[in-house]
């Protein structure tokens, strides 16, 4: 070991300027703030050897204790148990040279004259009483100053740290890695495409709104695969628009004269509007409307009142014999996502419009669709989306 300025209370370590205080207290609150961080509670081996020390001697200061990894600190106490690989720091104090305390190297003489003072001032008895004294004072100091052990959760949650609930990000369906849970092969082939494809004069030459796109992975494939005339994607979720805008620049970036890309524009927006009477000005400007698996999240979020007004909206920016391409999610995919947030929850509480009486409502005076087909189930290997697709025709 090479002499050091003993490590003085409250100065960072030089070497590890994470560690700024040398008491044990703080050691261990920078132990906790370590693990906290971890996401998951499985202590993390790595950094717990991080601070492993390798040996240690009693100076005027205190122990003086020499870590692995970076500089000597000065500890008040023995670090008997607060730190792993102590009982190995405090059985190697114990073959150090006592006098030696600026570990400079020695000559042979002096270490035969320390082997002997070694011999008068600690005999094995005292070695091993040392030891038990120790181990008592830690425990003593143990009983009375750390608090009991918890996981990293809970004493976030104790220490009044705002905890966070990751759900609340997604209280619309807004997930950031939603295709990934669809794709059923390598080349990101979603299956709602084949049963699209069945009709795909469709979306031929067609303007298009599809609502509630997520990160446009879906909507560019339909744009593309069917030759659009032109796709509006809107999505609640400005960090998912963000992403659509930047696939489909980089889809125009790449596409030659000769293939050409359809006109593709997403918009970051709530489909549902601040109040009904904002329809009055709607007026027909889509042949065709998409509204995959969104239902669900606009009932949700938004009630009844939000999800039936959602429907006239729709049937008002369609054009004479423009098409509602509709899959709803059933009810009992409400009930997983009911805990999501107090609202949520209360909002679910109170539907009565149920997903068995979105055709009737469709098809009735409040809207007016003159026509419903059944489009297809896609034959997804998850049971929960296999969910019908039904086509609305306005007259
Ligand atoms: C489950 S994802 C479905 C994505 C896509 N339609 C599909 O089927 O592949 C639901 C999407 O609807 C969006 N959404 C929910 N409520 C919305 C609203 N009121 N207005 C616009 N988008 C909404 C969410 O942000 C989310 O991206």
């Amino acid at each position: 070991m090479t002499a050091r300025e003993p490590f003085e209370p409250g100065r960072h370590c030089p070497a590890c300027p994470s560690v700024r205080h040398p008491k044990d207290t703080e050691y261990s609150q920078h132990r906790e703030r370590e693990q906290d961080q971890n996401e998951d509670e499985i202590p993390n081996i790595q950094q717990q050897q991080q601070h492993r020390f390798t040996a240690s001697r009693l100076t005027r200061s205190g122990w003086l204790c020499r870590a692995e990894d970076h500089a000597d600190v000065v500890v008040d106490r023995p670090w008997t148990q607060s730190a792993p690989g102590l009982l190995a720091a405090q059985s190697s104090y114990f073959t150090m040279d006592l006098e030696n305390n600026n570990n400079t190297p020695l000559t042979g003489k002096e270490t035969e004259k320390c082997a002997e003072k070694r011999k008068c001032v600690i005999t094995l008895d005292e070695k091993q009483g040392e030891s038990k004294r120790l181990k008592k004072e830690e425990s003593n100091v143990e009983a009375t100053s750390r608090p009991p052990a918890q996981s990293p959760k809970k004493r976030l949650h104790l220490n009044g740290k705002p905890t966070q609930n990751k759900d609340l990000n997604f209280t619309y369906g807004n997930y950031k890695h939603y295709y990934g849970k669809r794709i059923l092969n390598k080349d990101f082939h979603d299956i709602r495409l084949d049963v699209l494809g069945t009709q795909s004069d469709l979306f031929r030459n067609k303007q298009l709104l599809d609502i509630g796109c997520n990160s446009g992975h879906l909507s560019i494939q339909i744009a593309r695969k069917f030759e659009v005339k032109s796709l509006v994607g809107l999505d609640i979720d400005r960090s998912l628009i963000n992403d659509a805008q930047r696939t489909v620049s980089h889809l125009k970036r790449q596409a030659t004269p000769v293939q050409g890309i359809p006109y593709i524009q997403f918009v970051h927006g709530n489909y549902v509007l601040e109040d009904d009477v904002l329809l009055d000005i709607e007026r027909p400007q889509f042949d065709v409307i998409l509204c995959l698996s969104v239902t669900k999240w606009i009932h949700l979020n938004f009630c009844d009142s939000g999800l039936k007004q959602t429907f006239r909206r729709m049937y008002l920016q369609l054009r004479p014999g423009g098409k509602l391409i509709l899959e709803p999610q059933s009810f009992d995919g409400y009930k997983r996502r009911k805990k999501l947030s107090e609202q949520i929850r209360d909002n679910y509480n109170a539907i009565k419009f149920r997903p068995e009486h979105f055709t009737e409502y469709l098809l009735g005076p409040e809207v007016g669709f003159a026509e419903m087909k059944l489009m297809g189930i896609p034959e997804h290997c998850k049971e929960g989306f296999k969910r019908p697709i039904q086509i609305f025709t306005k007259s």
